[in-house]
């Protein structure tokens, strides 16, 4: 586990994350291995984001004997993108967690502000006895997801996690002082933000190079 200051931060060191965002940064990676790097990474992250499940033992019959064996049990899950960039992480993390619901929040940072705007709301009608796992690749300021995680708690929502590829220590700051409650898991934490909010060294602007829009 990596040294830093923040109680609410997990960055997952494992060699094939890391191998993976190394190629993610690069510069000369296409869109096409780029959007498979980010589903792939999304996968890996929603293993590590549901270590600390809740398990029950149950009985089950074995072809040689009856035993009682662990299933997960506490809430079902609710997974909730970020739009746009979030998508690109959720097919990956879907496959992991078949039975979640989905939920969308589309966002965009308004480029002189840096304060995000909403654009679209639909999550599931019982969101609020789920645990919810909130992906987007990106932590940078913090903003987006600090808006997107107050309207899941408008919402009734009181179990939360926030899973991202990056993050500046400044979203991280952000994260704890808004939403304390909140873990966040990330593959990497970055050095800073730049003087346009992009993360430094960071991999440029995550949904332009998932979706090939730039
Ligand atoms: O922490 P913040 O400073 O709020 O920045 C992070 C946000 O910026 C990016 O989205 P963007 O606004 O580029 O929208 P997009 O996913 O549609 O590209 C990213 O996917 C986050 O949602
Ligand atoms: O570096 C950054 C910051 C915000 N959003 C991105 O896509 N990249
Ligand atoms: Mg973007």
């Amino acid at each position: 586990m990596m040294k830093h200051e923040f109680p609410n931060l997990r960055v997952i060191l494992h060699p094939l994350i890391q191998h993976k965002l190394t190629q993610m940064r690069d510069e000369t990676t296409n869109t096409e291995r780029f959007r498979r790097f980010v589903r792939e990474v999304g996968q890996m992250l929603a293993y590590e984001v549901t270590r600390d499940l809740p398990t029950e033992l149950v009985e089950v019959r074995t072809p040689i004997a009856t035993f009682r064996s662990p299933m997960i049990a506490g809430k079902q899950q609710c997974l909730v993108s970020i739009l746009r960039a979030g998508n690109g992480m959720l097919d990956g993390m879907l496959e992991l967690l078949p039975a979640a619901k989905v939920g969308h929040i589309g966002l965009y940072r308004d480029p002189s502000t840096l304060e995000p705007v909403e654009y679209y709301f639909k999550v599931p009608s019982d969101i609020a006895e789920r645990m919810v796992i909130v992906c987007d690749p990106m932590l940078a300021t913090g903003n987006s997801a600090v808006a997107a995680i107050n309207r899941l708690k408008d919402h009734g929502v009181t179990s939360i996690k926030l899973v991202c590829l990056l993050a500046a220590p400044e979203g991280v700051r952000a994260m704890l002082e808004r939403h304390p409650d909140v873990t966040v898991t990330v593959a990497a934490l970055d050095e800073k933000l730049n003087d346009h909010g992009y993360i430094v060294p960071g991999l440029g602007d995550a949904g332009d190079r998932i979706f090939g829009t730039r």
